[in-house]
Formats: structure tokens, sequence, C-alpha cells
């Protein structure tokens, strides 16, 4: 990555879903230590974003950079970047330590045992506990203890404040924090105070007319 090169740049991204476009001409620049907060209505296209830059899908039009290439080059560099989805995404049989390692294991960065059970007890969770059983809370703190053993340059997070507690969105805080030292975070919600205490700036999506 060169100096001055952002993060994540998006340049007159176009999206449809069959004929209707979510975004239109959309311009996005996420510079190295930012915090972006993405609001909007329902349906405005706040998690389509997420998706794309997480390189889950595709504009139909535009360009899309992460780490200051485009992104359709970015193999070798996907452990990079993190979609905490909402809700999150796990192996329901496994347990809250075998979801962690299997992550690591995935990222391809080896399995270091004591740090996953740093990271879930810091999240306040038990090992053991298939995660069919956690509650939604339970849910985004294991991501948050994902997030924090991956440690992406780029953490993308939709509506992550939602089933925290207190305790818990402290967790965020940290970890949004953690994240923005050395990379970026993007974040969708519905929560203006949140989105005030945590972003550098928001960007506003504005939906149908
Ligand atoms: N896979 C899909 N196929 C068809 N339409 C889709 C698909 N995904 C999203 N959409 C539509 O695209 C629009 C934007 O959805 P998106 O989930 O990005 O909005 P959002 O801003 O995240 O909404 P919310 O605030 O409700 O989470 C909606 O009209 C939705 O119905």
């Amino acid at each position: 990555m060169s100096a001055g090169t952002g993060i994540a740049e998006l340049v007159g991204v176009w999206k449809r879903y069959g004929r209707e476009w979510i975004l239109k001409d959309l311009n996005l620049r996420v510079a190295p230590g930012e915090v972006v907060a993405l609001l909007g209505p329902n349906g405005s296209g706040k998690t389509t974003l997420l998706r794309i830059l997480a390189t889950l899908i595709r504009p139909q039009r535009g360009e899309v950079r992460l780490f200051g290439r485009p992104a359709r080059a970015l193999e070798a560099e996907r452990g990079a970047l993190a979609l905490m989805a909402n809700p999150p995404a796990f192996y329901r049989h496994l347990s809250g330590e075998e979801n962690l390692a299997q992550a690591l294991a995935l990222s391809g960065r080896g399995v270091r045992r004591d740090d996953v059970m740093r990271a879930l007890e810091a999240a306040h969770l038990p090992p053991g506990r298939p995660v069919a059983a956690y509650s939604s809370g339970m849910k985004k703190r294991l991501a948050l203890a994902r997030v924090w053993l991956l440690e992406p340059r780029l953490l993308l997070l939709d509506e992550p404040e939602t089933a925290l507690d207190q305790a818990g969105r402290g967790l965020l805080a940290q970890t949004i924090q953690r994240v923005a030292q050395k990379g970026a975070v993007v974040l969708a919600t519905h929560d203006q105070a949140f989105a005030e205490a945590v972003a550098h700036r928001a960007v506003e999506l504005e939906g149908r007319a």
C-alpha cells in the first residue's frame, strides 16, 4: 500500500438487484485510522455496501479498491478484511472455542489455543457451549472475539450494537478503536448516538425517493 492510499475506496459505484438501483454513483474513500458510519433508512443499501466492500458481491458499475488495489486482485489479502454480519455467522453445532479455532485455521494463521481462551475470557463467554445455545448478544460477543484474534485491517460491521448490553458495547467500542489504530472500520447502524460516539464521520445513504 503506497503512502496516501485509502484502505477502501469506491468510485462511481452502481448496484442494482433486478431492475431496482440501490446504489447510484456512490463514492467513498476510507483512510487509514478512520471509522465511518453508514446511516440511512431500511433498504437504503447499507448492508449491500458492506457486502461490496467485503467482496461478497460486485457492483454492476464502478471501481472498488481495497488496500490500494482493485478488489478483484485481493485473493492473497482476503484475511485482511473481516465482516461482522447481523446476526453474525457461526458453525452452530460447534462451541465458541471451536468456532474461533476454526476461524484462525481458515485464515491461515494457525491455531493458538491460549489466545483463543484469552479472547473468550475477555468476551465473558463459556468455551464449551455450542453456539446454537448462545443468546444473540453472546453471538455478537463471539464475533468480537473473532475480530480480536483475526486482527483485520478493514473491519466491516453491520448493526454491531444490536443485542449487546452495556459491557458488550464497551467491548465493541474497544474493538473498533483497536482496528482503527492500524486500519479502518466501516459500520452500518440506525443508532445515531452510537455512530456519533464511535465514528469520525457519517455517510448517509438516501434510499428510495
Ligand atoms: N439478494 C438480494 N436480492 C434482491 N434484492 C435485494 C437483495 N439484497 C438486498 N436487496 C434489496 O436491496 C435493498 C437494500 O437492501 P440492504 O439490505 O442493503 O439495505 P439496508 O440499508 O442494509 O437495510 P436495513 O436498514 O433494513 O438493514 C432493499 O430494497 C432490499 O430488499
